[in-house]
């Protein structure tokens, strides 16, 4: 299983989506549930995606995730996006989830994973990605 890098203590890429987690996105135990958080993490991801493809795109991958900590009931959960590269009809984005209460200065950093997105026409067809992106999307 890969291990979570929490070497930087500073969350990497553009702050792509901030959400209250709530009692609803709890399991029967009462932990914010790992498919709420993977679900707010590819919306993350395919805003950056659709940007970059400029339309429409499928989630083609997820990569290895591990989560090391769980998010409270009221936490503030931000998810940071950055590009890691271009293919010919895909884009591989690399999403680090952080968290806090709202009353706390301190974050942490939750999980991460790679997303792969694969732009695809009206008809589900691959197309290529013009190779034309902003620079808050330019890979390092
Ligand atoms: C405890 C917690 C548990 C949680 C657990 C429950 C979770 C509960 C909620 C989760 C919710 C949120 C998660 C949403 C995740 C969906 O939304 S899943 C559903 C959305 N996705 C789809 O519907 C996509 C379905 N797939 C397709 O339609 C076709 O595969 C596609 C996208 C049209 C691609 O067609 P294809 O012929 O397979 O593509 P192919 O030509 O082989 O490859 C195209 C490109 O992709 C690249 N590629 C292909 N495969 C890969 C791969 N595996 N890796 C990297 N690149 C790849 C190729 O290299 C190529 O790149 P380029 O060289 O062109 O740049």
């Amino acid at each position: 299983m890969k291990k979570l890098d929490e070497s930087n203590p500073e969350p990497r890429g553009e702050l792509q989506l901030r959400i209250l987690a709530n009692r609803t996105d709890a399991n029967i135990s009462g932990d914010i549930s790992g498919g709420w958080l993977v679900t707010q993490m590819d919306s993350a991801a395919s805003i950056v995606a659709n940007r970059i493809a400029r339309g429409r795109t499928a989630t083609m991958a997820i990569g290895d995730m591990s989560f090391i900590r769980p998010i409270k009931v009221g936490s503030v959960v931000c998810c940071y996006t950055h590009l890691i590269s271009m293919g010919r009809s895909s884009a591989r984005i690399m999403v680090e989830v952080w968290s806090r209460m709202p009353e706390d200065e301190l974050r942490h950093k939750v999980t991460e994973a790679e997303f792969v997105y694969v732009a695809i026409d009206d008809n589900r067809r691959i197309r290529p990605i013009e190779p034309r992106i902003s620079r808050a999307d330019a890979p390092d």
